[in-house]
């Protein structure tokens, strides 16, 4: 069969949309999880951190699936929420909607640019829950708010919760971003484990100034990414819980692929959302041609280069300036 791609990015993250509203295509699970490990794979011609569905829903504007590289399905993924909010706005013309995800239907606007003329789109991440059972994070205690983990380290402080993928957050030095423990701790965490069964998106976050972090994220399913939206968006909230930031105010989330901003809301004790604000950049659009029994011998057909890259390109560089000044 001929499969439609449109290959996009926020900070980096990059995924394959496939639309399911324009075309049917009638995927079975099993082909969407073939598809995600096939299409997603970096030794390929196309290579992505996922896939994102995009599909009808009986009471919002779209519905979005997102299937991580390793073929496993995520309930949230806020760069790909943008990314999907973009495709959704160009094919309805609406520029606020509704997008159905696994646990929660959620807002998403087209809004003024965080960058030049790069294309913006401002996402609800929500629910926000602490219960560890939710995560599911089983170490003996009902919530963890920076605090010790002693089977992951007898240093660090975390703090979990779920937006409602789940993460793992600490607050780090530069020297500790730059050393291997977020690597070993996310591979025991994401591995067979008692303390993580699902497995848990980790992230270090550095704080750069006030109202301004660097956030790096091993995720489940995929590795290190250049950036994770739920993760910048759930350690933004980390840093207004630990009194370094402030609800409200806008803080802005430097990253491996960008930057992008988050504002974080309290609407009553313990029931918080958070806006990601940030890029939804394309790439490509291809034609490829699958065979759903055996994904991993897919031919290209097709491929329109686009040009917007070009643009992003000016963020990125001045966010590795950033990055860079506190890592050197
Ligand atoms: N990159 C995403 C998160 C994707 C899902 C995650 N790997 C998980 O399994 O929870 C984001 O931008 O939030």
């Amino acid at each position: 069969m001929n499969i439609d791609v449109t290959k996009c990015h926020g900070s980096g993250n990059d995924f394959l949309i496939i639309d399911e509203i324009s075309n049917s295509y009638n995927f079975s699970e099993t082909e969407r999880k073939a598809l995600a490990i096939a299409l997603c794979d970096r030794s390929t011609q196309l290579g992505a951190d996922g896939i994102l569905f995009v599909m009808s829903s009986e009471h919002s504007d779209a519905k979005m699936r997102v299937f991580n590289a390793d073929g496993s399905e995520a309930s949230m993924c806020g760069n790909g929420l943008r990314c999907v909010a973009r495709y959704v706005n160009e094919l309805t013309g609406k520029d606020n909607m509704i997008i159905e995800t696994m646990k929660a239907n959620l807002y998403a606007k087209k809004t003024e640019s965080i960058y030049d003329n790069i294309p913006t789109y401002r996402v609800e991440i929500s629910p926000v829950i602490f219960m560890a059972d939710k995560l599911p994070m089983y170490i003996g205690k009902e919530t963890l708010v920076n605090e010790k983990i002693e089977e992951l380290s007898s240093e660090l402080n975390f703090t979990a919760l779920a937006v409602p993928n789940p993460h793992l957050i600490t607050l780090v030095s530069p020297e500790q971003i730059q050393s291997n423990e977020q690597e070993r701790i996310s591979e025991y965490v994401n591995g067979e484990n008692p303390l993580f069964p699902d497995g848990v998106n980790v992230s270090f976050v550095h704080i750069l100034e006030d109202r301004a972090i660097y956030v790096r994220t091993y995720e489940r399913g995929v590795g290190f990414t250049n950036a994770c939206g739920t993760a910048m968006s759930a350690s933004s909230l980390v840093t207004c819980l630990l009194d370094i930031n402030e609800i409200e105010k806008p803080i802005d989330v430097f990253n491996n692929g960008g930057k992008v901003r988050c504002i974080v809301h309290q609407h009553a004790e313990q029931h918080y959302t958070i806006d990601l604000i940030g890029n939804a950049t394309y790439l490509y659009n291809a034609s490829i041609n699958v065979n759903v029994d055996r994904p991993q011998e897919f031919i290209i057909k097709s491929k329109h280069d686009l040009e917007e890259q070009e643009l992003y390109k000016k963020l990125e560089e001045h966010s590795k300036e950033v990055v860079t000044k506190v890592f050197s």
